[in-house]
């Protein structure tokens, strides 16, 4: 049988720090991580990257540093050509889109093929509105619309499936893209202070052994003196909810390979894949 990842895959998540008014020193900053990284592990094939790493996490902010997707707008042709030159899968973290047909600005993640090619993109499909009293209020709906769909992609290692921060609160997007054959989820994110000691290693456990797959999570790194502090601490989590590789508060980069046969080890050990019972749940067969 064969697995749903094809090979032993070497990942690397980049913790960079909280995004400053200069978009293009962001954009610079990536690329001088980036490098890093494949410096540090040459073989390194998919790169991930926090949401809204190149634009301040602000509901007023985000048309401001908006863009339209296009070939040719600003961090579409940054990330495309570090992909390239890097020979890696970069999931692009997040970016605030404009969509010019109407005028609506979304949360969105663009993902590149080591060629460069824009194989993908998903817009925050859960916006993250929260009002926790001594804690945190955060309305994204003020200025973001919600994507629509639940998104999974074809890389040449097998299927991802991507979801940004508030997502992977809601496990049906990691459930639909587990059924369609994804290795791991992927969610660049932003939680803070406040909800992340609560929630953030629980979710990303969560969601991994819901699945059997792996997850990943890459934050920004903290910034006290910023309004909304990230919480940091990117993971990686096993098919059997084990951390497998985990950030401090601070810039950094985590490593971590999967690996196939921690998949298919831990789905026959433990073969709840198989033991679904769709006739008493046939709501949730799809
Ligand atoms: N910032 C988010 O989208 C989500 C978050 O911080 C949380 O769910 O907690």
């Amino acid at each position: 049988m064969s697995s749903i990842l094809s090979q032993k895959l070497k990942v690397a998540l980049i913790q960079l720090a909280g995004s400053k008014p200069d978009k293009s020193a962001n954009l610079q900053r990536a690329a001088k991580f980036i490098e890093k990284a494949l410096i540090d592990q040459p073989d390194t094939k998919i790169v991930v990257l926090p949401e809204c790493f190149n634009s301040p996490y602000a509901v007023d902010k985000f048309r401001e540093y908006s863009e339209i997707i296009t070939p040719d707008s600003m961090s579409i042709k940054f990330l495309s050509n570090l992909a390239s030159k890097f020979n890696i899968y970069l999931i692009g973290g997040s970016i605030p889109e404009l969509d010019p047909s109407t005028d609506k600005i979304y949360n969105t993640s663009i993902v590149f093929d080591n060629r460069g090619k824009l194989i993908g993109t998903h817009r925050k499909a859960h916006l993250f509105d929260v009002d926790i009293p001594n804690g945190i209020t955060f309305k994204e709906s003020e200025t973001l619309s919600s994507g629509d769909n639940a998104t999974t992609l074809d890389t040449k290692f097998g299927k991802i499936g991507l979801g940004i921060c508030y997502d992977m609160r809601f496990p049906e997007l990691a459930m639909l893209s587990a059924r369609k054959g994804a290795f791991a989820m992927i969610y660049p994110s932003a939680f803070n202070t406040v909800t992340g000691p609560m929630h953030w290693h629980l979710l990303a456990r969560s969601r991994a052994v819901d699945n059997q797959i792996y997850t990943m999570l890459c934050s920004p790194a903290r910034d006290n003196n910023s309004s909304y502090k990230a919480y940091g601490h990117s993971l990686v989590v096993n098919p059997r909810g084990d951390i497998i590789a985990e950030a401090g508060e601070g810039e950094e980069i985590i490593y971590a390979e999967l690996d196939p046969n921690e998949i298919d080890t831990f789905r026959q050990g433990v073969p709840v894949t198989k033991q679904r019972r769709f006739d008493i749940y046939p709501d949730v067969n799809k």
